[in-house]
């Protein structure tokens, strides 16, 4: 027998991310077991991460934490309690060689006295952190590489090398944001899943599967602060936009920034949309804002995996070659059509 829409709701209801991964595992064979673990760590980190979040003011994590991380800003007390929630929840994990964070200027191996894996987990620990103080949607972003070994079977101490992998190497992204609801996005390789927390139950529950992201779309988000610093081809691409269905575009164009990435990606994952941060002849941007090891290429997997699109304005960002843990990077991302007509200016710009 059919079962009813009630009922099937009723199923994806109670499908919580444990059974989920678990499923992933067993019946479709494409999840190792250690991989699955290392998840499940990370989302109940993410879970301590929300409470703290939520409580707010009355669990005094709002406000600067007079300290600056290795990229000069100045780090809130959620940054740093975020930063070491993760490590604690991952480093006796047993399925990691080593992390890194946009907290910490190096990376950290896991200690002798813990259990090892053969897993690299890199995060930002709280994305949008200039959002903490205003009670604005916030997030923690992910992404998994595998250690490679020069000779099979023998284990290397882990250096920052390990890291330089393009985000085409990633096993696994995802992100949590902590908003009106908290919600874990994943991606496995195996299209892009959506959690809600029940705060009742204390469980991630599957509450979308097989996220898919609109071809086309008429909203934009790109901070235009800094227009006048930017570059010819987004003067272009932008102005085409603002012109509407007077201009070249033939369509009006509708613009949202919430200053968080997981919230701009988020909603580009909910209807669509191009998030734009490009490089500017300003000095601190020179090169970019956003980081690639751990805002980029995350989310770049996520969106490809929805059916969207990710680039650096020339390649696809999943094929960008790192050079450094911190390394920031030109982004476009979103609905497919926007991404590549942007990306066609740049290259046609050269
Ligand atoms: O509004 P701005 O200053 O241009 O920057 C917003 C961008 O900075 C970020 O908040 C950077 O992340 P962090 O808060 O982790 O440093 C992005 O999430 C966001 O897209
Ligand atoms: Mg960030
Ligand atoms: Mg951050």
């Amino acid at each position: 027998m059919t079962p009813s829409i009630f009922d099937k709701k009723e199923t994806m209801k109670r499908k919580t991310l444990s059974r989920y991964l678990i499923e992933q595992q067993r019946e479709h064979n494409n999840l190792p077991a250690d991989l699955r673990l290392l998840i499940e760590v990370a989302a109940r980190a993410c879970k301590h991460i929300s409470h703290a979040v939520s409580k707010g003011s009355l669990g005094e994590v709002i406000g600067s934490a007079g300290s600056e991380n290795i990229q000069g800003e100045i780090q809130k007390k959620l940054d740093i309690l975020s930063n070491e929630i993760l490590i604690e929840a991952n480093e006796w994990g047993g399925h990691l060689a080593g992390l890194a964070s946009e907290e910490m200027e190096h990376i950290y191996e896991i200690p002798n006295r813990f259990p090892k894996g053969e897993y690299l987990l890199i995060y930002d620990p709280l994305d949008g952190s200039s959002n903490i103080d205003i009670n604005v949607s916030i997030g923690t972003i992910f992404s998994v590489l595998k250690k490679t070994e020069p000779v099979e079977g023998e284990i290397t101490p882990v250096t920052e090398q390990d890291f330089l992998q393009k985000g085409a190497n990633q096993v696994a992204a995802g992100y949590a944001i902590y908003g009106p609801q908290t919600q874990l996005v994943l991606t496995t390789g195996y299209g892009v899943q959506i959690f809600t927390l029940d705060p009742e139950i204390g469980s991630w529950v599957l509450t979308q599967d097989q996220v898919k992201i609109p071809e086309s779309t008429s909203e934009y988000a790109i901070n235009s602060s800094y227009q006048r610093f930017w570059h010819a081809p987004i003067q272009r691409y932008i102005d085409e936009l603002i012109a509407g269905k007077d201009g070249p575009r033939g369509k009006d164009f509708n613009m949202r920034w919430v200053a968080a990435m997981v919230a701009e990606v988020h909603r580009i994952l909910t209807r669509g949309g191009i998030f734009l941060y490009p490089t500017n002849s300003r000095e601190s941007h020179r090169t970019g804002r956003l980081r690639l090891l751990y805002e980029a290429n995350p989310m770049a997997m996520i969106i490809e995996q929805a059916g969207g699109a990710a680039t650096n304005g020339h390649i696809r960002m999943l094929d960008v070659q790192p050079s450094s843990l911190h390394e920031r990077v030109a982004v476009f991302l979103g609905s497919k059509e926007e991404v590549e007509i942007v990306t066609q200016y740049h290259r046609e710009a050269i």
